[in-house]
């Protein structure tokens, strides 16, 4: 086996008072970590505990969205998905680590704060259309409750937020419509408005598709998407649905309570001149360096414990021991 190269040698002198004032310098004049991202997740962690036993739902996961971004979160059932998404709405809080969503620090709201975030900051669309509305007020009240709640609109602007946003949503027809007078995609469409209702700086949706056909699904994939072009809306999709996935520029796969990989796309143009999607797929490197390499490609290299790695001009080899 080759010696990594990387590796500082057990005979390099320790760093002299100057060296370490010089890197102590350079780390205060960095910008702290997603500053310029809409949400922020530094080693966020959640601990769940049921009768003496306790599962960390979230273990160190960190993740960057940038403003106006659509991207989907997808990941194994039980992976940490829905704690993520619960825990961006303001609904639940981490047990350690750090999350900003807009400026708003996620560990340190009180409950009026965090009324106001629910409110205000974050939308929220359910897989279950039932649970995304009032069953008793028709598809415009829905909408224009939650900007009532906030209060601060005229009530004629309120008006006019509630029908531009269904006519946007292309359920303008059904806003004297009672959740059971609507299709389940109706519903759904219906649902992004009322999260839309008080201009949120994210759209968030755990599996919004989840209970629909595949047609009306991709009809709902659609209406986030043009929420995100037409209102710049940044939008975070939780789903199971390949479909979905495929469908945004970027997905981040959760592997036991970790970001573990990531697939942006871009329209790239080839040599005769023909725009095609370019996919591929990136690990994540956290900010301590490490990386978590797939699952297949250490079992077909028989990779277990401890590897090598070598630093080369253009990538760094890792070997197995
Ligand atoms: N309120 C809770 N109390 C105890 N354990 C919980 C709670 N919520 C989630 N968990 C556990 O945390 C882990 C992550 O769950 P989570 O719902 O976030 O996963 P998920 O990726 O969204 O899964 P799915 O795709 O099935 O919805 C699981 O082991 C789950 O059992």
């Amino acid at each position: 086996m080759t010696t990594p190269s990387s590796a500082p040698s057990p005979s390099s002198p320790p760093p002299t008072l100057e060296e370490l004032r010089a890197r102590a310098a350079a780390e205060r004049g960095r910008p702290a970590y997603g500053h310029d991202a809409v949400i922020a997740c530094d080693r966020l962690v959640r601990i769940f505990s049921t009768d003496g036993v306790e599962v960390q739902a979230l273990q160190g996961l960190d993740l960057t969205v940038a403003k106006g971004e659509l991207m989907a979160l997808v990941g194994a059932s039980g992976s940490g998905k829905s704690t993520l998404l619960q825990i961006l709405a303001g609904l639940d809080v981490p047990t350690a680590g750090r999350s900003t969503v807009a400026g708003n620090d996620l560990l340190a709201m009180d409950a009026k704060a965090r009324l106001r975030y629910r409110r205000e900051v974050v939308g929220f669309v359910w897989q279950q259309t039932a649970r995304n509305l009032l069953p008793f007020l028709t598809a415009r009240q829905n909408v224009l409750l939650p900007m009532q709640l906030a209060g601060g609109r005229p009530r004629r602007e309120r008006a006019a937020r509630a029908d531009a946003l269904l006519e946007l949503l292309g359920v303008g027809d059904c806003r004297d419509r009672r959740p059971e007078q609507m299709s389940g995609g109706q519903q759904q469409r219906v649902a992004i408005a009322v999260a839309l209702a008080n201009e949120p700086s994210v759209l968030l949706a755990d599996e919004p598709t989840g209970e629909l056909d595949s047609e009306t699904g991709a009809q709902i994939f659609e209406a986030f998407r043009n929420v995100n072009t037409e209102l710049a809306t940044t939008v975070v999709i939780v789903t199971h649905d390949p479909m979905v996935a495929g469908e945004v520029r970027r997905t981040v796969a959760i592997r036991d309570g970790r970001a573990a990989s990531e697939v942006l796309r871009r329209l790239a143009t080839d040599a005769d001149g023909q725009e095609a999607l370019e996919e591929r797929e990136y690990a994540m490197l956290d900010r301590a360096g490490r990386v978590q390499l797939p699952r297949q490609f250490l079992e077909a290299l028989g990779m277990e414990h401890r590897v090598g790695l070598e630093l080369e001009s253009d990538h760094i080899g890792v070997w197995p021991e």
